[in-house]
Parts: structure tokens; C-alpha cells; sequence
């Protein structure tokens, strides 16, 4: 089993003189997607656990990692999944759930299983984790991308036309504090989550996809006063500490999947920063 890197929180006092490799090793998550592995980073925002599936010949256990202290790794946690490559599937304690691109699996707290395969390997699929803590069992839930709630936001003109899709949230999927939902760039627009906004009620991760190959992501971090970036690339992700932006421009269109745990599941409950306030 690959150990659980952890990743600590920062204070941003601290944040405002880290140069770039420091804002790197502490907020970026990359080359984590490798085939035939499950890599897991655990975060100290919220307790939020990172990880990545891709299996290619043979399935993937989920492991159980000495860190959680558990019999398994669902006994006191909650999952979602989000399968961002090839059609693929989920298997949670025996039973199969086709997860395509885009579809996701919400997974209960107490699930002792949970394998991850793809139905063809040589066109795997990606899958993205992201899992809280739970102090309830919700059901396990499968959502499809078209049955996905979907708010369009942003224009042309501003570069920032986008239409993001909710399936964990107060009013979709149930979870206890998980909150998870993917964005798509419309073509020709390069700018999400802009405006920015903070929320100091829940962190935030960002795991960008679809980023056209020789292209990258600029992503934006700090208070709206105080900004810095990281530039990233396809499958890369990102920890969005509660006082940070997360924002992005990219130099060509792309995706990327959001998730976000805290002290409550309202999407809406975002403090907005105006553009012209940003620094
Ligand atoms: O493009 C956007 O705007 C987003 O996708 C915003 C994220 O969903 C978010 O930051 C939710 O808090
Ligand atoms: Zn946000």
C-alpha cells in the first residue's frame, strides 16, 4: 500500500511570505493519477481525504490506512467518486455501480468494501475521491451526469461562460458534510470562479481535468487581498484553505471537479469578493 501523505493547515499570516515552491509543497496535489494504483492524501482542511483511482487490468481495493485507526476505511467516513476518463466501475460491498465519465457514486459511512475497476483497460478510467468524516450512514447513491442539477454562469464576453454541475449538495445527493459537483468551461472561455468568493465555513478542493495537453492552469489562492497562484496541469489538484480565493484561468478551456466539507452543505453560502477588490 503507497503511505497517506498528509497535508497540514496554514495560517495566512504565514501564507503571505511563502515563495513558490512553499505555496507548491503546501497546496498542490500532482502526479498522483498513475495506472494501477488508488493514491490518497489526507488534508488537515476539515479532515478531507484526496485520492485517485486508476485501474487498468485488474480491480482496486480501496485501502485501509494505518492513519484512520479503523477496521476499514468507510467505518467512520463517507465518499464520493467522481470517474473523469473511460467507462468504469464501482463495487461497494458487492454490488456494481457502471460509473461513466462524469457520473457520480456517493458511498455511506460503514461500506466495508469499495473496489474500483474499469471495463476496458486499455481506455481506463480516472476516478477522483474525495471523503469527510461522517457521523451518520446516507445511502449510496448513484448520479449521472445528465440527471446532475446544472446553473450556467458567467458569458463570452468575459471569458468566464461555465456551467457547473451539483450531485452532492443540501438539495441532490445526501451526505453528512461532503459537497461535491464539477464544473465545464463553455469553448472559448478560460475564467472560473470569477468573481471569487471565499467561505470560512467549509475548505475547498479543486482537481482540474480536460486540460488540452501543452496547456495549463493558472490557479488563484490567498485572501482576495493578498493573491498568489500556482500554475497546474491535467489532474492536478488543489487545497483551498476556508480565507483563500479559488480561482482560475486556464490558456485553453477545461474542467474540473470541486468538493468541499465544513459546517454545512449550502453551495450558495459564499462571501463574494468584487472583482475590482482583488489584489
Ligand atoms: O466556476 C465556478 O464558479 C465554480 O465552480 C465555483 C465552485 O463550485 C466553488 O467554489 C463552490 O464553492
Ligand atoms: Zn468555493
Amino acid at each position: 500500500m503507497i503511505p497517506l501523505k498528509v497535508i497540514q493547515s496554514v495560517h495566512p499570516e504565514d501564507f503571505k511570505r511563502y515563495d513558490t515552491a512553499t505555496i507548491r509543497s503546501r497546496f498542490l496535489i500532482d502526479n498522483q493519477v498513475q495506472p494501477g494504483t488508488v493514491n490518497c492524501i489526507y488534508t488537515h482542511y476539515d479532515r478531507m481525504i484526496v485520492g485517485f483511482a486508476k485501474p487498468t487490468d485488474t480491480q482496486l481495493l480501496l485501502p485501509n490506512y494505518p492513519n484512520l485507526r479503523a477496521e476499514y476505511f468507510l467505518e467512520r467516513r463517507e465518499i464520493g467518486i467522481i470517474n473523469v476518463a473511460g467507462d468504469g466501475v464501482v463495487i461497494a460491498d458487492g454490488i456494481t455501480y457502471n460509473v461513466q465519465k462524469l457520473d457520480c457514486l456517493y458511498i455511506g459511512k460503514g461500506t466495508k468494501t469499495v473496489h474500483f475497476a474499469s471495463k476496458n483497460g486499455e481506455e481506463p478510467a480516472v476516478f477522483y475521491l474525495l471523503s469527510a468524516p461522517a457521523h451518520a450512514t446516507y445511502p449510496t447513491t448513484l448520479l449521472t451526469h445528465a440527471d446532475a442539477v446544472k446553473v450556467t454562469l458567467g458569458s463570452a464576453s468575459t471569458a468566464n461562460h461555465r456551467t457547473i454541475n451539483k450531485y452532492i449538495h443540501l438539495e441532490g445527493t445526501k451526505s453528512c458534510q461532503l459537497v461535491m459537483g464539477l464544473t465545464i468551461l463553455h469553448e472559448g472561455s478560460v475564467w472560473n470562479t470569477m468573481p471569487s468568493h471565499v467561505h470560512d465555513r467549509r475548505m475547498e478542493a479543486y482537481f482540474y481535468f480536460d486540460v488540452p495537453e501543452g496547456q495549463k492552469i493558472f490557479h488563484y489562492m490567498g485572501e482576495g487581498n493578498e493573491t498568489r497562484h500556482i500554475t497546474m496541469n491535467n489532474y492536478d489538484a488543489v487545497v483551498s484553505p476556508p480565507w483563500s480565493i479559488h480561482s482560475g484561468s486556464g490558456t485553453s478551456s477545461y474542467s474540473f471537479i470541486w468538493g468541499m466539507a465544513g459546517e454545512n452543505l449550502d453551495y450558495t453560502d459564499m462571501d463574494p469578493i468584487a472583482i475590482t477588490d482583488l489584489r
